[in-house]
């Protein structure tokens, strides 16, 4: 007979044997068996890893630059150790195919962080899901809905002039640079309250706002989340910490609004007042509850799922266009001359002439300014090029594939395979898709492909113009394939409006003795080098013109 103690002595050694089984096909056998082990790539120590120098945007183009001269433009890095190698590419062939495949999604683990923060929207959706949510949006993003939202956009965009004008008249001592990040933040997000719920939150008014202060804790948080709690969103569940206390308590406040805003709009569409087939309501919010009406009753979203896309939408549509918005008066900022001649443009040829009118709803949204205004339209791409909001993204193969390239890949011993063979991808493993770094090809824009130079838009080489390279005008800030981004004409008519508002009024100028950095949590955020512990921040020289 066994006794208890040697019953448990058992037991526990059997978990043991478990454990170390485990480890050891973890880190060594599985490794062993792994294609991407065959390809060149920069080496690290057994834990190391290289997501820093991939994802950190003031590290990342050197590093990239280097892997690439290096290794060639398909390669492995070090995720968390050597028994997590990932596959990075700056081939566009390879590019295209993990970004329109099937075979490729986003990782659980980003999914489980998105729907913590943004509930089951459609960040969070793979599959058959994804596809009836992006059918039901899609009426939400076409030229024409957002070109009905450019009113909304001058609105704000006059508000923040107005805020502007107002602390340099009054509440700031002369010389005083004003954090544009701060309130570009607050007006984009009025700015998407307008637009996209008919609802003014009044961020630019004060700070007391409930659902704006919510939302920037939201933000705040899900950057301060441990690698630990990503990995395993379970302990948030068992063992709540301060953080995701926290994000509960800022999720409440949003959906409670969010929730009477949905249940608002539904009364008013099916009142009596409102003539639902001609309503003349062009917000996405309505948009989205005529969608979803008239889809197939077994396909409608419930109205907590309409509301998790709203959550989504807030969360994708306002901090990625007010921080594309900061990093492009940052680069006028750096660019006087560049700033001047935009200035001299918009003076003579005024979209709007400060007035919301001159907008009328047949002009395609992307192409309103874009004819009579070249400049402003080349300022715009050049800066989401160099700067896009979402620096990088990633994508889980959820089966054995094989994918293409279009060059040679070089392998772990330096030999070098011919692009027929193109790199074989098991199950499980990650691809980094660098956007930045996609952005910086040289192979697209040339030897200045890191100089911000909006003129090169006037007369783009030829690989620039080719259709064989994926992304919006052959920039990958949207990204690419069925999970690219639906809000790139919101982002851009809402960059151009606000830039021909504010750009007539005010001079930019950069700080002296104050260097930007870029800070890649979920987003690409400036701060000062040396005052991180300050906050994201970008201070600029305001001067009346
Ligand atoms: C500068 C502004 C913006 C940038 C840089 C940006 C970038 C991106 C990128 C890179 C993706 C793909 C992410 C991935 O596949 O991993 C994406 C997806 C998405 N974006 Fe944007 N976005 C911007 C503005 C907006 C706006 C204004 C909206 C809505 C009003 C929006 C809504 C969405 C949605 C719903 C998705 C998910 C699409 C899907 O999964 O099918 N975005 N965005």
């Amino acid at each position: 007979m066994f006794s208890l103690s040697s019953l448990f002595l058992f037991g526990t050694l059997l978990v043991l044997a478990r454990l170390l089984a485990w480890i050891v096909n973890l880190l060594v056998i599985s490794p062993l068996r792994d294609p991407l082990r065959c390809l060149a790539g920069p080496e690290a120590p057994l834990l190391g890893s290289h997501l820093t120098h991939a994802g950190d945007p003031d590290l990342s183009y050197v590093a990239h630059e280097e892997w690439r001269k290096l290794y060639g433009k398909t390669f492995r890095i070090q995720g968390l150790g050597k028994f997590d190698y990932r596959l990075m590419s700056f081939d566009f062939r390879a590019i295209s195919h993990i970004l329109t495949s099937p075979v490729y999604e986003k990782p659980w683990q980003t999914r489980t962080l998105l729907s913590t923060v943004m509930g089951r929207g459609i960040f969070a959706m793979e599959g058959a899901e994804h596809h009836l949510q992006k059918r039901i949006i899609s009426p939400a993003f076409t030229s024409q809905a957002v070109n009905a939202l450019t009113p909304f956009f001058f609105q704000t965009a006059e508000e923040l002039r107005e805020k502007w004008d107002m602390q340099l008249n009054t509440d700031l001592p002369v010389g005083s640079p004003i954090d544009i990040a701060h309130w570009i933040s607050r007006a984009t997000f009025d700015a998407f309250g307008l637009a996209c719920l008919n609802y003014n939150f009044n961020a630019l008014e004060g700070e007391t706002e409930d659902v704006y202060l919510a939302f920037r804790r939201l933000f705040d948080l899900v950057d301060k989340k441990s690698v630990l709690r990503i990995l395993f969103p379970s302990i948030d569940k068992l063992w709540p910490d301060a953080v995701a206390r926290s994000v509960q308590e800022s999720l409440s406040i949003i959906n409670r609004v969010g929730q009477d805003l949905v249940t608002s709009k539904k009364i008013a569409i099916f009142s009596e007042k409102c003539d639902f087939a001609n309503s003349h309501e062009k917000d996405l919010l309505t948009l989205l509850i005529k969608s979803n009406l008239s889809s197939d009753p077994s396909k409608r979203l419930s109205d907590s799922d309409l509301l998790d896309q709203i959550t989504s939408f807030l969360f994708a549509g306002s901090d990625s266009t007010a921080l594309a918005l900061t990093w492009c008066l940052y680069f006028l900022a750096q660019h006087p001359k560049v700033q001047t001649q935009l200035r001299e443009d918009l003076l003579q040829s005024p979209p709007s002439a400060g007035t919301i009118e001159a907008f009328t709803n047949d002009t395609p949204a992307c192409d309103a300014f874009g004819s009579s205004l070249p400049l402003l339209d080349a300022v715009v791409k050049e800066s989401l090029r160099l700067c896009p909001p979402v620096h990088g993204t990633i994508r889980v193969a959820t089966e054995d594939d094989f994918i293409p390239v279009s060059s040679p890949v070089m392998l772990h011993d330096g030999t070098m395979a011919e692009p027929a063979q193109g790199v074989h991808i098991r199950k499980g493993s990650f691809v980094n898709i660098p956007i930045e770094g996609l952005n910086y090809s040289r192979e697209i824009w040339g030897d200045n492909a890191l100089e911000f130079q909006p003129e090169r838009w006037f007369n783009l080489p030829a690989n620039a113009r080719s259709s064989a390279f994926p992304g919006l005008a052959n920039v990958m800030t949207f990204s690419f394939g069925p999970h690219a981004c639906p809000g790139y004409k919101f982002t851009l008519t809402e960059m151009k409006t606000f830039i021909a508002t504010l750009l007539p009024h005010f001079e930019f100028a950069a700080v002296e003795g104050r260097t930007i950095g870029k800070y890649n949590g979920l987003l690409t955020r400036p701060f000062v080098k040396g005052h991180l512990h300050e906050g994201f921040q970008l201070p600029l020289l305001v001067k009346r013109v």
